[in-house]
């Protein structure tokens, strides 16, 4: 099976296109940091009847997740940069509904840089308590559990993200953030990916947090938002009705071939 390896902000996943029979035991084994190709997980992307292309993604441990903000920024540079549309307003269907993309291009034609309408951001509860720990709970077609610390170098993601992961409070699961308020402008955020762990960078929970700290007035709405990871920054605004937008880079490392 042929793969192109990318990532946005060093969240990277191995991208294909088609679907297999068993996307599930694919992720899991190619996911696999020493005896795959290594990945937080895998995206397939296939035409569409709804929109111009239709994405899937699968987390490291083979759970399929509704949307992935890094992931859909790649399947835009995907889809352009290999000629499958010469399109650069895309719309691509997503488990979570269709969004609607605008691909930056630079010198030499390569998509680098994409803006994604996340579509509406909503607020599960303000203050949810899981595990002693209070914090918000935001979908983005995607369940995460937003909590804010006064040092984000210092908060316990390998310790307490796998347990407030898998809390009762979240019937799918979650993922976790632990971000800090840098100005009101700026937040610095680290995550524990539900499915894959502790990763570079996480795109919807870049716009969770952001969204998190808007409803708590720690950054003002209807402006854009510099959102720091371990793998660079994502830039989010959230408007007043919740609209949430993201922009952000995209990358290719390699191609590849898996040998069955
Ligand atoms: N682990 C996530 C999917 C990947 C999301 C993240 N990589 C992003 O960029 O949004 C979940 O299970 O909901």
């Amino acid at each position: 099976m042929h793969f192109t390896k990318m990532h946005g902000l060093g969240n990277d996943y191995l991208y294909v296109y088609g679907f297999p029979v068993d996307p599930e035991e694919r992720s899991i084994k190619l996911s696999e940091r020493h005896f795959g190709a290594g990945s937080d997980g895998m995206i397939y992307i296939m035409p569409s009847l709804k929109a111009d292309f239709e994405m899937r993604i699968f987390n490291a441990d083979g759970s399929e997740a509704m949307m992935c903000g890094n992931g859909i920024r790649c399947v835009g540079k995907y889809v352009y940069d290999k000629g499958y549309t010469k399109k650069k307003e895309l719309d691509i269907d997503t488990k979570s509904g269709i969004k609607h993309l605008s691909l930056h291009t630079n010198a030499q034609n390569k998509v680098d840089l994409v803006t994604v309408d996340m579509g509406e951001r909503e607020i599960l509860d303000p203050a949810l308590e899981a595990e002693g720990h209070t914090g918000t709970y935001v979908s983005m077609g995607n369940p995460h559990f937003v909590l804010f610390t006064e040092d984000a170098e210092a908060a316990p993601v390998d310790t307490l993200g796998p347990v407030l992961e898998c809390a009762p409070q979240f019937p799918d699961r979650a993922n976790i953030e632990f971000v800090q308020v840098v100005d009101e402008h700026t937040l610095r955020m680290r995550v524990w990916e539900r499915g894959s762990g502790i990763t570079m960078a996480c795109g919807t929970g870049a716009c969770a947090s952001v969204a998190a700290a808007a409803a708590h007035h720690l950054v003002p709405m209807n402006e854009r938002i510099e959102v720091k990871l371990d793998g660079g920054s994502l830039y989010i605004s959230v408007s007043d009705s919740g609209a949430v937008e993201m922009t952000g880079p995209a990358a290719v490392v390699y191609e590849g071939e898996t040998v069955e």
